[in-house]
């Protein structure tokens, strides 16, 4: 069997082989149905892997402690993950904030383990009401698993539903509770809850929920750009979807380590050095600018599958550098300089921090990972190559190459046991295209097989995937002269199509120049960000300007001008800041008497349920679809109810100040998700 297994695997090897030298071919080069193929594969294989995970997590019913899993893929429960034991006891505490639906949850497993203290993990489902605020559904699959049980006593999902609510202890987030149809317990929300809830994010901000975060250490893995290449537009997902989850853990208390795992270390830079050596002779002391960098990577990658002598001298510059050689080394480090600079006019720009980590950090690390698989014998010799089998993974890794060099799989191995053993991280995100997820599940089993996450550690780790980026004709997105496109040129045309949409408002009319450029750079990278962070991160992502610079639905500018809009109602009232903080403290908040107005309350509350729910898959457009709904409930509500209302016999004005501080509570929590989003909010645009 392990004959046919070792045979088989050759064989794919081959076939890869074959396959890599097949696609060299100048036919194959930018054949768009090839380009297809290729992205409908990765998804296909997206898919399967979900499947697969699927499966092995039906099968395992039994959870283990350490859950190691593709976020989206193999989602931690509740239960289970140590990120989400929530506040109990549902105290009261300034410092936080309520979760509305998890404190209703709480409330209702409790009444269920004191109506049925015999049986133990029985289910408690709440969802958002129909006919009321919140909603359990638990009655029927109660009766369902109680008439199994016991046949003789057939169960009644009414009669269980009654037990339940019998048993709900007393609590102020809750007003009444009703029950409906075969056994649905309604949920009504008290109004005075809501207000004082209110008062708090009037007086303190959106604050966050009390979750177990505290001295939980987080490293984050994100955008990760290789040096002497271009930063291109994966790179950029990657690196707004991990800011935004860095934003997120940080706003949550987790103690965040951002992380650049920059590709500055391997093959590419003994082939660029080598073609350096040729034609930039001065190398030892300068590197070309980045633009002719880019095109000397090019060359010198041609080179090096044409010329079988600057192939051998592309390798002896790579044993040097991986040994440390003063000259090459220099010339190293002023080539990751350039490369730098350019990754460091982005992030600036996006307003991105993160700390340089590269491959090239590793490199003392991955000789000792290699002698620790050699010892535990986990390696296996192939055609000079040491590769690692792992459970359940056809394709093996490399550890070591026939040439004695290190690969990406080396640097990764020796990256996340620095991140659990040195880093002591209790979460490690890595925020990389889907396109690698079997290298990442490769890893992730290897950590395990190593022994450097056991069966009681309570480390959670995420492959936070997401699929490719399109142009709007469906291809990959290329400039118009058919080339990758460059980041910049792409922030570039973001600003100048930003600028030309506020022109058309005229806004260039009503703003200062300086509150213009503002406007300018606020839309334009909260457009790109928000397209990005608003589909499900999966899915492939067509990126189109004309799209995200829409003014209606789901997009940035209509939240921004949302956001602009409700700070301005105050502000145009001539009420002042010190006026609304000491209204917030004093006066009778009670939501009660309006319906529109408590709807919108409640729709302020959820934040918290959001934010929390984000940390089970860490989808991030959860939070703009919520950010949509609370505009939504706030245009229904500013349409129905008059904030300020003036007499028409006598033209004096009434401020109704109940409504003032609603509108102020729906903007400082916009405020609160513009934040982890990495969007800056204007006070006027
Ligand atoms: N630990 C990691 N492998 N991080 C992601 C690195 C991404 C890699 N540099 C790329 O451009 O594809």
């Amino acid at each position: 069997m392990e004959n046919i297994v070792q045979h088989l695997t050759q064989l794919e090897e081959h076939v890869k082989h074959l396959e890599s030298q097949l696609f060299d071919r100048p036919e194959f080069q930018n054949n768009t149905r090839l380009d297809q193929l290729r992205t409908e594969n990765d998804k296909l294989n997206f898919r399967a892997n979900i499947l697969v995970r699927r499966i092995e997590d039906l099968k395992s019913k039994q959870p283990t402690k350490s859950a190691v899993h593709n976020s989206g893929v193999n989602k931690p429960s509740k239960s289970n993950n140590p990120h989400f034991i929530m506040n109990g006891e549902l105290k009261e505490d300034d410092a936080y904030s309520v979760c509305v639906q998890n404190s209703v949850q709480h409330l209702l497993d409790q009444a269920i383990k004191l109506a049925y203290p015999n049986n133990q993990n029985l289910p408690v489902i709440i969802t958002p009401g129909k006919t009321s605020d919140y909603q359990c559904n638990s009655a029927m699959p109660i009766a369902q698993k109680l008439g199994q049980e016991n046949a003789e006593s057939p169960q009644n999902p009414k009669q269980i539903a009654q037990t339940i609510v019998q048993h709900i202890p007393k609590h102020p987030i809750i007003d009444s509770v009703d029950i409906s149809g075969p056994g649905f317990i309604n949920i009504h929300i008290a109004p005075t809850f809501v207000s004082k809830q209110i008062r708090k994010i009037l007086l303190n901000g959106a604050l966050p929920p009390n979750i177990n975060s505290k001295n939980k250490k987080v490293v984050i893995d994100f955008s990760s750009p290789n040096i002497a290449k271009e930063m291109h537009v994966g790179h950029l997902r990657s690196t707004i979807i991990g800011d935004s989850i860095a934003r997120l853990l940080e706003y949550l208390g987790y103690n965040v380590l951002r992380l650049n795992h920059l590709g500055d270390w391997g093959t590419q830079f003994g082939m660029l050095i080598a073609h350096l050596q040729d034609k930039f002779p001065e190398y030892l002391h300068n590197s070309p600018p980045i633009h002719d960098l880019l095109t000397f990577y090019k060359t010198s990658k041609k080179r090096f599958d044409d010329e079988p002598d600057f192939q051998k001298r592309a390798y002896q510059n790579v044993v040097k550098l991986q040994s440390y050689d003063p000259d090459i080394i220099h010339a190293w480090q002023l080539i990751c300089e350039v490369s730098r600079r350019d990754f460091e006019y982005i992030y600036r720009e996006l307003d991105i921090r993160i700390i340089d980590r590269g491959e090239s950090f590793y490199q003392p690390m991955m000789e000792i990972v290699v002698d620790e698989l050699e010892q535990k014998q986990l390696l296996k010799e192939e055609e000079g190559r040491k590769v690692w089998f792992l459970p359940g993974i056809t394709v093996p890794m490399t550890i070591v190459k026939s040439d004695g060099g290190f690969t990406y799989d080396t640097s990764d191995m020796a990256c996340i046991k620095q991140r659990l053993l040195d880093e002591k991280a209790d979460w490690i995100i890595y925020v990389i295209d889907s396109g690698q997820s079997l290298h990442m599940q490769s890893v992730f089993a290897g950590a395990k097989l190593a022994g450097w996450i056991n069966e009681t550690s309570d480390v959670r780790i995420d492959h936070v995937g997401f699929g490719v980026v399109l142009g709007e004709d469906g291809k990959k997105l290329k400039s118009r002269s058919g080339e990758a496109i460059r980041l910049r040129d792409l922030l570039d045309e973001g600003l100048q199509r930003s600028l030309t949409k506020l022109k058309e408002k005229e806004r260039d009319k009503v703003l200062s120049a300086d509150e213009l450029s503002k406007a300018q750079k606020s839309v334009a990278y909260g457009c790109i960000k928000y397209a990005d962070l608003s589909k499900s991160r999966t899915a492939v992502y067509e990126f189109s300007f004309d799209k995200m610079l829409d003014d209606r639905g789901n997009t940035a500018v209509y939240m921004l001008y949302a956001y602009t809009r409700i700070r301005s109602i105050a502000r145009n009232a001539g009420i002042k800041e010190e006026t609304l903080k000491q209204k917030a403290a004093e006066i009778d908040l009670d939501f009660e008497t309006d319906q529109r107005e408590f709807k919108l309350a409640k729709c302020i509350l959820r934040y918290s349920d959001v934010f929390v729910r984000l940390l089970d898959d860490l989808f991030m457009h959860a939070l703009c679809e919520y950010m949509y709904q609370l505009a939504t409930a706030f245009t229904d509500f500013y349409d129905k109810c008059y904030c300020i209302e003036k007499d028409k016999i006598t033209g004096e004005t009434t401020i109704n100040y109940r409504r003032i501080l609603l509108c102020e509570a729906t903007a400082n929590v916009m405020k609160q998700c513009f934040e982890i989003l990495g969007i800056q909010p204007l006070q006027r645009m």
